[in-house]
């Protein structure tokens, strides 16, 4: 039999409320043991708790609910005690000491969610995405995949791809002899191409489906003392980085993430871009062209007391890589410097020392955010998801190259197809397809 376990599902201690479960089929009884008698299911209510030996541990609010309609799937107890770190450790240590209860491992309730098919595994990714969401926009993404956004999906996907195979399966598995071999169907043909289409459309989400997840990339390059570091400093609201009226003093890459339009927006301060014969400050320039290459935008500085042309410059940020050039915001720093900054020829002006707009450098940069991150409730797309979806897709390619395919060949493709998006969800099933040519074909007459 299944092991029964018990772990704190709440966060740190102390805390004012302590939420221990117990999952399995020992569930009930140790919950008995505990609060005496359990409420009615899926009802709180207040218990003395107390340890084997009868002796109180705490008072608090108890639940119970009777598997398979619990969250795990298995019968489930809920205890919401004081959350003093000496009463969840004595509460674990009563509970553990019965028989057939152990800790749960990391991520075993959700384990068992899935095990008992409350959830696929995509809902189990969204919910781990849930928790460790720290933008409005990752947590509405989150969600929407918990909520079985991408499973739903994916299974359209995999039943479409069971029915043209199904259909296929059934030329050669219920004609005569004679026919197989003719090909596939044109029909079945032009409803895999939608298919695939639609998975492509989805496929184009990945860069977005990044940048939700990784943060949109912002690095802040120019010449020695643009006032790189001075300006990330503002933006974080405190001294990550060393300024110094010496040009060349940034060497390593530093990253400050901020909240933007919801999204994680990574800055990073990079060195001034310049020939150098310091080999030390010679790293730090080549950092910086490589973060600049990754970037997904560059903030362009260029002081206005700086004798740079706008011509070295825009070399400059030619330069910065071999790969095509990066978008680029190309920002007048220290525009108090200027008495009137000429800004026709950048996006912005800025100054440090006045604040000025540093406003509107913040708006644009959420905004160019945003825009990357494309549709605010689109379906994230995650890494996982895309390597499967690319081998279906490639799959998919397969089935369309060859018109003339044997059916056989052509059901067999569509099988490995089906089987990636089943790995997706963690729900291949060969039971499934049989279903559904039973149900189609009517065998049993
Ligand atoms: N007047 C004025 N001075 C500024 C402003 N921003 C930065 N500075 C000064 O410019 C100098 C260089 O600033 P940094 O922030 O170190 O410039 P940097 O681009 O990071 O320089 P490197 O790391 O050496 O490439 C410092 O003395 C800053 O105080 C500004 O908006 N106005
Ligand atoms: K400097
Ligand atoms: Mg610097």
């Amino acid at each position: 039999m299944e092991d029964t376990i018990v772990a704190l599902s709440s966060g740190a201690l102390p805390a004012g409320v302590a939420v221990v479960r117990v999952s399995g089929p020992a569930a009930r009884r140790v919950a008995e043991r505990l609060a005496g008698t359990l409420p009615e299911p899926r009802r709180a209510s207040l218990r003395r708790i107390r340890d084997e030996a009868g002796a109180m541990l705490d008072r608090g609010l108890v639940l119970f609910f009777p598997g398979p309609n619990s969250a795990t799937g298995d019968d489930l107890a809920e205890f919401h005690l004081h959350g003093g770190r000496a009463t969840v450790a004595r509460f674990v240590e009563a509970a553990t000491s019965l028989p057939g209860l152990r800790l749960a491992e990391a991520g075993e309730f959700t384990r068992r969610a899935f095990v008992n098919g409350r959830i696929d595994l995509t809902e189990a990714e969204g919910l781990s995405d849930l928790l460790a969401a720290e933008t409005e926009r990752q947590r509405r993404a989150a969600l929407l995949q918990a909520e079985g956004g991408s499973r739903r999906l994916f299974e359209d996907w995999g039943t479409r791809l069971l029915h043209a195979r199904a259909l296929i399966e059934a030329s050669f598995d219920f004609s005569d002899e004679g026919d197989v071999g003719e090909g596939v169907d044109a029909g079945v043909r032009a409803e895999v191409a939608v298919l695939a289409a639609e998975i492509d459309a989805h496929l184009s989400g990945a860069a977005r489906g990044e940048i939700l997840r990784e943060g949109f990339r912002v690095a802040i390059a120019g010449p020695p003392n643009a006032g790189k570091s001075s300006l990330l400093n503002a933006l974080a609201r405190r001294e990550v980085a060393i300024v110094t009226p010496v040009p060349g003093t940034t060497r390593d890459v530093l990253e400050v993430t901020l909240d933007l339009a919801g999204l994680p927006v990574r800055l990073f301060d990079t060195a001034g871009l310049r020939e150098t014969a310091d080999p030390i400050e010679a790293i730090g320039v080549k950092r910086a062209r490589e973060t600049m290459e990754r970037a997904d935008l560059v903030l362009w500085l260029d002081a206005a007391d700086s004798a740079e042309t706008e011509a070295a410059a825009m070399l400059h940020v030619k330069q910065s890589g071999p790969g095509e050039p990066r978008p680029t915001l190309r920002v007048r720093s220290k525009a108090d410097l200027a008495a009137a900054a000429p800004v026709g020829a950048y996006d912005l002006a800025i100054s440090v020392r006045t604040g000025a707009g540093l406003d509107a450098l913040l708006a644009a940069l959420a905004a160019r955010a945003d825009a990357a991150a494309g549709a605010a409730d689109a379906l994230p797309l995650q890494a996982r998801h895309r390597a499967a979806l690319v081998e279906t897709r490639r799959a998919l390619a397969d089935f369309a190259r060859a018109p003339d395919l044997l059916p056989e060949v052509a059901a067999e493709i569509l099988r490995e197809a089906a089987d990636r998006l089943g790995r997706l969800t963690g729900r291949t099933d060969v039971e499934d397809l049989l279903g559904v040519i039973f149900s189609r074909f009517c065998i049993g007459k």
